[in-house]
């Protein structure tokens, strides 16, 4: 059975099971279920810590994780990305009251409050900033108010949490993250890791296109065909009427209006949009 670590709460949880429960994976019904056996699908889920799960895969004890970029590399452990998974995106960023700060360099002697102690030493010393970092487990952005730090660096998403506490961005982004599958580095890929690999791209890829049918005029499919070409080729079938062709392509999900405007200026007639429930590419 391939065993994968899936966060038990938190801004990675709920997407990461709903991902695979899309894929065709059994999920637990009980938040309070630790342990979830898919035996149709030889498979095992274990549900954990966000941030433990890098270490139970960098110790091998379980193959696969789901996890954030910026958890995996705070934890400095053996384990590698597999396959980013187009949720939780966020971005670890440097904040400070309003006004206070403009620059990296102005952190040199400074006192700076994170969750991802790691992270935040390595960049610093990559930069040649020598700080004081204070490792707090939440809640950063209450840190410098209450006393303990001049400055943070944390998750941003929206901003919301920043301009609550009167803080704003400084310097450039730290690292921009996302939830992503991981594995364990250097050793063999374990077996059902590739079954599971291709059910979650189909998942992305449902999710990323749509399909799209319209008919055309003959002579114009080679132009219409530039417009949608498909992951491979668009497919092109014959109509009644010979001078017209009816296509059917793959297209990018927020491109899908603009592509239709195009194909419509063209000559492009009863132009239909439907979603993709799932596939294997
Ligand atoms: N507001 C957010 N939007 C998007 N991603 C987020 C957000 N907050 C955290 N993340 C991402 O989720 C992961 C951390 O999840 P979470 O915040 O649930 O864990 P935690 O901070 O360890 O646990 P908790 O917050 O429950 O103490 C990180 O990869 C982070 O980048
Ligand atoms: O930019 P925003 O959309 O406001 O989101 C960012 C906030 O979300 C996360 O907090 P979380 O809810 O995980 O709480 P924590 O700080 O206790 O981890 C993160 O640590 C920020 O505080
Ligand atoms: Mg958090």
């Amino acid at each position: 059975m391939l065993r994968v670590a899936v966060p038990n709460k938190g801004a990675l949880s709920e997407a990461a099971s709903s991902m695979l429960a899309e894929a065709g994976y059994r999920q637990r019904r009980d938040s309070r279920e630790l342990v979830l056996v898919d035996p149709e699908n030889e498979i095992e889920f274990f549900f954990l810590r966000p941030r433990d799960i890098a270490v139970y895969v960098g110790s091998g004890t379980l193959e696969v994780g789901i996890t954030g970029r910026d958890l995996l590399l705070d934890a400095q452990v053996a384990a590698e990305e597999r396959l980013q998974l187009g949720f939780a995106a966020s971005t670890f960023r440097f904040a400070g009251p309003a006004g206070d700060f403009s620059s990296l360099e102005e952190l040199e002697g400074k006192r700076i409050a994170t969750s991802f102690e790691c992270l935040l030493n390595d960049y610093l010393r990559a930069r040649d900033i020598s700080a004081t970092v204070v490792r707090l487990d939440g809640a950063v952005e209450s840190s410098v108010r209450l006393g303990v730090a001049d400055a943070i660096a944390d998750v941003v998403e929206t901003g919301t949490t920043l301009r609550a506490a009167g803080m704003e961005v400084f310097g450039e982004p730290i690292l921009e993250s996302e939830a992503v599958l991981i594995v364990r580095s250097g050793v063999e890929a374990p077996a059902g890791l590739e079954v599971l690999l291709r059910r979650l791209q189909g998942v992305l890829v449902a999710r990323q296109y749509v399909m799209m049918d319209y008919d055309i005029r003959t002579d114009l499919v080679e132009a219409a065909a530039a417009l949608t070409p498909g992951l491979e080729s668009p497919t092109v079938s014959p109509l009644r009427d010979s001078d017209w062709v009816a296509v059917r392509s793959m297209v990018r999900r927020n491109r899908t209006n603009r592509i239709m405007d195009e194909l419509y200026e063209l000559g492009a007639r009863a132009i239909l949009v439907s979603s993709i429930h799932a596939c294997r590419i």
